[in-house]
């Protein structure tokens, strides 16, 4: 496999019951650097991210990460694999019955047998990285929003992953906010020698930071590129994503049956 390819997607094809997600994509992921999914909402940029983490089974194509194919790993294999990705979910509360401290050192008392000297400092270190050393002993229930997602972000990159995949950071976050995460991201890339998947909404936010760029819709790579190449990228249906326009060629309705053949249907029980 090349060199610089820390992941590499090759014909996945993934179905949920008779909805085809994806229908035979490609992607590869350059090592080091931050690499953003984009695409209209549900078009299965979630879903991607957990078949390449391996919880969910493709039903075809495979997905490698550093050369190993994450589908054929042996559970204590794909255990192992998991120890080197940080995942930083939408929905990845904290737990809340737990410190802000407790919950940084929970993946190290997890999947390290590291003496708690080692794993305090550890924990001192990601939460000073995230700007929140001060804040160890505070709970879930006494942080703002924004603090939150900076403490799951301290959780997250807690045993150095090689591969930090975001769904969705930015959601909820006001403006300050949005702009202390993007610097932390891009930071913490740099600064532990990671390589980052983003997938968001928020446009300006990820092309600030993202090196490489991949568009999905309709179950397929619909364009990718540099952030400045895809801005000039002449496709309508990329102009219109790129640029958040409400109309054009991209479709926001989940697939449905014909409108007037649905209202005519629920009429009919009436
Ligand atoms: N557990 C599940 N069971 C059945 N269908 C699911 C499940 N999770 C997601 N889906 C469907 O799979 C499709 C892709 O979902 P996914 O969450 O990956 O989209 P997304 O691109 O991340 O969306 P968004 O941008 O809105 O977060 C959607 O049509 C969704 O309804």
């Amino acid at each position: 496999m090349s060199q610089t390819h820390l992941v590499e997607v090759r014909d996945l094809h993934f179905s949920r019951g008779s909805r085809a997600i994806f229908q035979g994509i490609d992607l590869d992921i350059e090592q080091g650097k931050i690499t953003a999914i984009m695409g209209p909402s549900g078009t299965g940029k979630t879903t991607l991210l957990k078949l390449m983490g391996g919880q969910l089974q493709p039903d075809a194509g495979t997905v490698s990460i550093d050369g190993q194919n994450v589908h054929a790993l042996s559970r204590h294999a794909l255990f192992m694999m998991r120890r080197r990705m940080g995942m930083l979910f939408q929905s990845g509360a904290l737990f809340s019955d737990l410190s802000v401290f407790e919950n940084v050192a929970f993946p190290l008392r997890v999947h390290t047998q590291l003496p708690d000297s080692m794993i305090r400092d550890q924990v001192l270190m990601k939460l000073e990285a995230v700007g929140l050393r001060g804040a160890r002993d505070l709970m879930p229930s006494e942080l703002s929003g924004g603090m939150t997602r900076r403490v799951a972000l301290a959780r997250a990159v807690a045993l150095d992953p090689d591969l930090i995949m975001y769904d969705e950071p930015f959601v909820g976050q006001d403006p300050i906010s949005k702009g202390v995460l993007v610097k932390l991201i891009h930071d913490l890339n740099k600064a532990f020698g990671a390589t980052s998947v983003i997938v968001s909404h928020d446009i300006t936010e990820t092309l600030s930071i993202a090196d490489y760029v991949y568009v999905i819709a309709n179950g397929q790579v619909m364009a990718h590129g540099t952030p400045e190449a895809l801005n000039l990228e002449a496709d309508p249906r990329v102009d219109q994503f790129m640029h958040g326009r409400p109309d054009g060629p991209v479709p926001f309705h989940y697939p449905a049956p014909d409108f007037r053949d649905d209202m005519l249907d629920a009429g009919e029980k009436v």
